[in-house]
């Protein structure tokens, strides 16, 4: 497939598409990053092999699409980008080994996050991501039409962090930096993309509770749509080389970082798009419960 500037090679069947013939540090048009943004939307996560960006570049690539956060609400930037969440593995492994969508737990969470790849392990350390537009057209019509009611609190707090005997020293300290201000927001639990109008199921690694509902209750709903965003024809699952990149739409995507490279090293940097206050079908939206995402977002910052 081809459109006017590139080339498009779907990488699986509902989501995914490798962009081929754009050099991501060149001065691209506008015309070329409209068109890049539009296959954004419609396939979700795009990538882009063989990339010769360093930081600057990335964080200019990234400024194409919107204004760009700070590295993370509570994980200090990479020393001299502000921009730049530094997710250096070294010889531990990846955190992020688990089902999310970036950021949710404040009202604005990332319109898009951008990854490059500085070191990447002989075998594994692959990353899963799934399409939550996709996953909601899946719900059965009952259980569509109750999603489409329920509104759930997103937060950063890990309950059974400093309780958790089994946890290293340095686990608990990495907790330590991810919740040391506590955000929570109430989200739609099915909310409107902003760009194409779809419907998109939106749960993930920071839903803790839906409104309403007793905590058996909303755990057992959560972790029946949650299973149709991790169902395989979903995702897609991709193998890194160095030098490659990866965008996502956020608003529509739930990502996953295999922990499976023991002690080999990984790095990889991450630069993210700011979003909108996410709509639910109802027109209502997002509202902030605790925290302010002020500090991560710098236009909000009020002198
Ligand atoms: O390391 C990865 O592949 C992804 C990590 C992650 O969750 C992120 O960058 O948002
Ligand atoms: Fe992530």
């Amino acid at each position: 497939m081809s459109s006017q500037y590139f080339d498009i090679q779907p990488v699986a069947g509902r989501i995914g598409a490798e962009i081929v013939g754009v050099d991501l540090s060149a001065n691209l048009s506008d015309d070329v990053i409209s068109e890049i943004r539009k296959r954004l939307v419609q396939y979700k996560v795009i990538f882009f092999r063989n990339q010769q960006l360093d930081a600057n570049g990335q964080v200019a690539f990234a400024r194409r699409f919107g204004e760009v956060t700070t590295a993370h609400p509570t994980v200090p930037s990479f020393p001299g980008h502000p921009e730049v969440l530094d997710l250096n593995y070294g010889r531990t492994a990846t955190r992020a080994n688990n089902w999310h969508t970036d950021v949710t737990f404040v009202d604005r969470p990332p319109l898009g996050s951008i990854l490059r790849t500085l070191v990447i392990p002989p075998s594994g350390g692959d990353t899963i991501w799934a399409n939550t537009v996709a996953a909601y057209q899946d719900l059965p019509t009952h259980l569509r039409n109750l999603a489409d009611e329920l509104w759930a609190v997103h937060s950063n707090a890990y309950d059974y962090a400093e309780a958790a005997v089994d946890l290293s020293e340095e686990t608990k300290a990495y907790r330590k930096v991810f919740t040391s201000t506590v955000y929570e927001t109430l989200h739609p639990v099915v909310r409107v993309h902003p760009e194409s109008g779809e419907r998109i199921l939106f749960i993930g690694g920071f839903v803790r509770q839906i409104k309403g509902l007793s905590t058996t209750e909303s755990d057992d709903i959560l972790r029946l749509l949650q299973s149709y965003v991790t169902r395989p024809e979903n995702t897609v699952r991709w193998r890194w080389q160095v030098g490659d990149v990866a965008f996502w739409d956020n608003r529509a995507t739930q990502h996953y970082a295999i922990s499976d490279y023991g002690d080999q090293p990984r790095h990889v940097q991450r630069v993210t798009i700011v979003g909108d206050l996410p709509v639910g079908i109802d027109g209502k939206h997002s509202e902030a419960i605790k925290g302010d995402s002020s500090t991560y977002i710098p236009s909000l910052v009020t002198a």
